[in-house]
């Protein structure tokens, strides 16, 4: 079964080596034996390293003293690499010991960088966490050259060059095959060159104790954990009253989107609140929900409705409603209410001028893609994307009560100073209407428990494994929406 799984920056990183070492007393020898032994069998579950002529880079850092360690632990095997090793001088001090470790083998140094060329298998252990500055002059010509190897690269916490935080490439950087990320996934492997530095990545567990994590990928352990239970003695009353605020006359696809993702995935009851330009055609595609018809003007709410909002527990709004001051008017009565509410699409542009209106009480989640965020900070699209991380981590600071989820082909979620990654690229989800799916399926999931962080995590898990047995360029929301069943049946056995 797959583990829990960590995300750290790489400052944090180093913080929660620090916290193992002074304060649990753990020596870093042993965090360093756990990764070389846990680092092994990963490598040996991708790639079989019999026969085959394998050499081990390793620079000045304790990076460098886990490729040490792999290579003691291999001669256990009969396996025996080759090393590249830095001046005995500039080892760290974990890095000699491990050296020092290796003096009763006879281990091949290569002396000659060009020989590099000449390996099956190349583990990268020159630079982890602690890289600090660009790379130049010879280690610059050894990640080249084996970047032109064509070995099989295995990069051993993150490939050499890449800041762990910001995943820059620091003048040049190595592109390996199989990452092997050390306690938990850095934030720089998902981000700018990070993100294509490594063709497969996964974690491993060093001995850091767990409960010094707090931020989490998305996995499928993750969510069996966090799904909230469906008691065979439950009645429609057992979960909420949900209303879904939506839909115009050129979108009224959106809100049955939303609305149908959302009974699928579990709640009590669903009320549709929409212009009654649209209600014979809404009307016609759903039966499950009820209808609350609201006068119309030119194809959209009209301007200056106050709907009566109290009968509900939980409501969305957004789904299709188009830009305009209707919009903006009923995103401000609602986000004025003492309701949880889920804001997508229009109304987050509505809250552009207004952020004041998110500093609520009761929870708000937010379901803004990258365009969308920037109307609810003070950045573009690109230095989003560039720094996604330090976006959502800053909007949940000033804003204590929101769940934010950015979505993309990567989704990070933050609240207070959580942050979770899903990184479970799906481009059957790269179509219009599967932001609406995902907003039916965070309402759908907030009406069965109070713990919205959790049902939030779930809800965008769910959505992003909603993937039809079609090609992926071919599927039609309705047939995202109606994967669902499976999905949950999985997730509760
Ligand atoms: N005790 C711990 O903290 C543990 C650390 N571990 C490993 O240790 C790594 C971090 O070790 P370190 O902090 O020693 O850092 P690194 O091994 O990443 O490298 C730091 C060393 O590289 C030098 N350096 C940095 N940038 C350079 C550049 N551009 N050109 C040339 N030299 C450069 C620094 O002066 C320093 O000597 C992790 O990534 C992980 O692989 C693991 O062994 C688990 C336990
Ligand atoms: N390639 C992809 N991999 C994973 N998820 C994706 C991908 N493309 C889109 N998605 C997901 O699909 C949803 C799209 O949302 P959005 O852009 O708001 O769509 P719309 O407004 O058209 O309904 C988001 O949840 C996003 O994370
Ligand atoms: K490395």
């Amino acid at each position: 079964m797959k583990k829990i799984e960590y995300l750290q920056t790489g400052q944090t990183a180093r913080l929660l080596d620090h916290k193992t070492i002074e304060e649990y007393k753990i020596p870093s020898l042993i965090l360093m034996e756990h990764a070389a032994i846990e680092s092994i069998r990963e490598i040996k579950n991708h790639i079989c390293m019999n026969q085959k002529k394998i050499c081990i880079a390793c620079g000045p850092g304790n990076n460098g003293g886990d490729g040490l360690a792999i290579a003691r632990n291999l001669i256990k095997e009969n396996i025996y690499p080759s090393l590249l090793i830095p001046k005995i001088e500039k080892m760290s001090k974990d890095e000699k010991i491990q050296w020092d470790s290796l003096s009763c083998f006879d281990l091949e140094i290569v002396t000659d960088i060009n020989d590099l060329k000449h390996f099956d298998i190349c583990i990268d252990c020159l630079f982890g966490n602690g890289l600090s500055r660009d790379i130049t002059g010879y280690y610059q010509n050894v990640i080249e050259t084996i970047n032109q190897s064509g070995s099989y690269v295995i990069s051993i916490d993150i490939p050499s060059g890449i800041h762990a935080t910001t995943g820059k490439s620091m003048n040049c950087h190595i592109v390996s095959d199989l990452t092997i990320a050390l306690d938990c996934y850095k934030e720089g492997l998902f981000i700018n060159d990070g993100l294509t530095a490594s063709k497969k990545c996964i974690s491993v567990d060093i001995g850091i104790p767990h409960d010094l994590h707090s931020n989490f990928m998305i996995n499928e352990t993750l969510v069996k954990q966090y799904l909230p239970p469906r008691p065979s003695h439950s009645h429609k009353g057992t979960y909420k009253k949900a209303l879904m605020i939506g839909g115009s006359q050129s979108m009224h696809g959106a809100l049955y989107y939303s609305a149908k993702a959302c009974y699928r995935s579990g709640i009590g009851t669903l009320t549709c609140m929409i212009p009654e330009c649209i209600y014979p055609i809404f009307a016609s595609k759903i039966s499950f929900a009820m209808n609350k018809v609201m006068p119309c003007e030119n194809g959209y709410f009209k301007e200056g409705i106050v709907p009566d909002l109290q009968p509900y527990s939980l409501i969305s709004i957004g789904n299709g409603m188009s830009l305009n001051k209707s919009t903006i008017q009923m995103v401000q009565h609602v986000l004025h209410s003492d309701k949880t509410v889920i804001l997508d699409a229009d109304a987050l542009w509505a809250c552009k001028d207004h952020k004041e209106w998110l500093n609520r009480k009761e929870t708000t989640i937010l379901l803004p893609h990258i365009k969308e965020m920037t109307y609810l900070c003070d950045a573009s699209i690109s230095q989003i994307l560039s720094n996604p991380f330090e976006i959502v981590k800053d909007f949940c600071r000033n804003h204590p009560n929101c769940i934010l989820v950015l979505k993309s082909s990567l989704s990070i979620i933050g609240y207070k100073d959580k942050i979770y990654l899903l990184n479970q690229p799906n481009s059957a989800l790269a179509k219009g209407g599967s932001g609406d799916i995902l907003c039916g399926i965070v309402t759908g999931l907030c009406g069965q428990t109070n713990d919205y962080e959790k049902a939030v995590v779930c809800a965008t898990y769910i959505h992003n494994q909603s993937v039809p047995n079609l090609d992926a360029a071919c599927c039609l929301p309705d047939e995202c929406i109606d994967t669902i069943p499976e999905i949950f049946k999985k997730l509760r056995t």
